[in-house]
């Protein structure tokens, strides 16, 4: 029953609350438009790049009513990066979710805290803000949360075309934002957690062909209920990494935060068989306890081995959500590191060791050339964070803001010669999460370009930085906007040849 503790917000605000997540550079944006031709200010965009960025942030349209909401409670707003010929349209547009028409028509906020609906001001049918990730299935963009099923978006117009069930197949309450697409077999893989409502360690895994119809469909049960934020997939494994950010309903029941931070369980990693699994055939091996938020990619050895990478942080990097005792890390002292885990997902002995390190680098957000997915990559891409390179911190203090971890360049790690490169966009600037885009379809692995959003806190706008990965230290191409976007979470590139766009 929602309502416990509904809270009567008093008269609306009008103003966003004082507080590092809602100041600076973390001001809402709330802008909605289109802007065609921006400035491209260096260099050229390459003449062979035809398709479009997407990407969403979180960006609440009214001030909450929760007075520390967090910044992953904002609506989602989407941008999308046309690029053709040489030349970069924008339009950006919000995802009309239930809780945003809502709000709209009242004219203030109407949610409460994140993923609490015992502290909403009124029910919800779904409590989703679609700000987290942004992906293209079978012609529709997927606006994605993870405690409700996607929101369908046109991907022309970023016109909300409704929530999706999947013609009905969908029977999990939620669904991750981060599917995969498969690029050999291009079945959708997804799943769902606490998929049953609230507090439920319910989990729902499946898959779906291009034409729609769900292949694989099973229910298991995770040993915790908490975040499953991302996962991996092999040939013929599913990977599931529980960061120890646990739920409890009472905590919700009397207006408290839906996580806490549980540093004395492990790092489950969940493993099931991709095809024709059971329930009752996963396995949760044990880590010791650690937060692994985003994969990079898992694949199989030839032994049969799992080989599962993500970058892995001792601290709780939601430092939000403290844990029972109210304790949480500086945001400065916490270090994410590039890690592999390599075990053999049919051993009975459950427990494992720490993951070898792979790189002596702060970062997050990894990408992959996505044509390797599932399968042994050399090339990963990410967000590197270090003081050394000059970045102006002092500078930028005052415009900050707080909540959006800081990057300041881009990384590119080969595996196969062991070798870091980085591009630094400015001593004023910081990165978000990077695509990479093939130079073609039979491109070699990593050949091809990255693309990401840099924010200038020198002018508080917005960039986009395109690199060349044949010439990763510098930028092939500066697009300048005339606005500030918000960080946000993720972004996809979709290629002009998969995307049916009237021109
Ligand atoms: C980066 C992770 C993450 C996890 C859960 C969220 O609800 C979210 O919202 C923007 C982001
Ligand atoms: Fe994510």
């Amino acid at each position: 029953m929602a309502g416990h503790f509904r809270s009567q917000p008093p008269t609306a605000a009008q103003a966003y609350p004082d507080r590092p997540q809602f100041s600076g550079f973390m001001k809402p944006c709330r802008f909605e438009g289109e802007l065609q031709n921006l400035e491209v200010t260096t260099g050229k965009i390459p003449l062979e790049i035809d398709g479009t960025f997407y990407r969403v942030m979180p960006d609440p349209q009214l001030p909450p009513f929760i007075e520390d909401d967090v910044w992953f409670n904002g609506d989602g707003n989407i941008s999308a990066f046309r690029i053709r010929s040489g030349r970069c349209h924008f339009k950006q547009r919000y995802v009309r979710t239930e809780k945003f028409v809502r709000e709209r028509q009242a004219q203030r906020a109407l949610i409460g805290r994140y993923r609490n609906k015992y502290t909403d001001a009124v029910e919800f049918k779904i409590r989703s803000t679609a700000n987290t990730n942004i992906v293209y299935f079978n012609g529709r963009l997927l606006a994605c949360k993870e405690d409700s099923p996607p929101y369908a978006v046109n991907a022309e117009t970023l016109e909300t075309i409704g929530l999706e069930d999947f013609d009905g197949q969908l029977p999990s309450l939620t669904f991750t934002a981060h599917p995969k697409l498969d690029p050999v077999t291009k079945e959708f893989i997804c799943f769902g957690y606490e998929a049953k409502g609230d507090g439920t360690p319910d989990i729902y895994y499946f898959s779906i062909g291009p034409d729609g119809k769900f292949l694989e469909s099973v229910w298991l049960v995770a040993p915790v209920v908490a975040m499953i934020h991302d996962f991996a997939v092999t040939e013929n494994w599913i990977i599931f990494p529980i960061i120890p950010l646990t739920a409890d309903v009472e905590r919700m029941k009397n207006g408290g935060e839906h996580w806490q931070w549980t540093p004395d369980i492990p790092f489950y990693i969940g493993v099931l068989p991709r095809h024709g699994a059971k329930g009752e055939d996963v396995k949760w091996f044990r880590a010791p306890n650690a937060f692994a938020g985003h994969t990079a990619n898992a694949f199989e050895k030839p032994d049969g081995s799992i080989v599962f990478e993500l970058p892995v942080s001792q601290d709780n990097v939601f430092f939000w959500w403290p844990d029972k005792d109210g304790k949480a890390p500086i945001p400065q002292d916490i270090r994410n590191e590039l890690s592999r885990f390599t075990f053999d997902p049919r051993s009975t002995d459950l427990d494992l060791s720490p993951p070898e390190l792979l790189l002596a680098e702060d970062v997050e957000f990894p990408r992959i050339d996505d044509r390797y997915l599932a399968a042994p990559h050399s090339q990963v891409f990410l967000l590197t964070m270090d003081p050394k390179l000059g970045t102006d911190f002092a500078a930028m203090a005052p415009v900050m803001g707080g909540g959006s971890p800081p990057y300041n360049a881009l990384g590119n790690y080969d595996h196969r010669t062991k070798t870091f490169r980085r591009y630094f966009p400015g001593t004023m600037h910081l990165f978000l999460e990077p695509v990479f885009i093939p130079r073609s379809q039979d491109a070699a692995e990593g050949d091809g370009w990255v693309l990401g959003l840099v924010n200038n806190y020198s002018n508080m706008l917005s960039e986009l930085h395109i690199v060349d990965t044949t010439d990763f230290e510098k930028p092939c191409a500066i697009v300048s906007l005339p606005v500030r976007l918000r960080p946000g979470l993720h972004g996809n590139w979709v290629d002009a040849q998969d995307l049916a766009l009237a021109d």
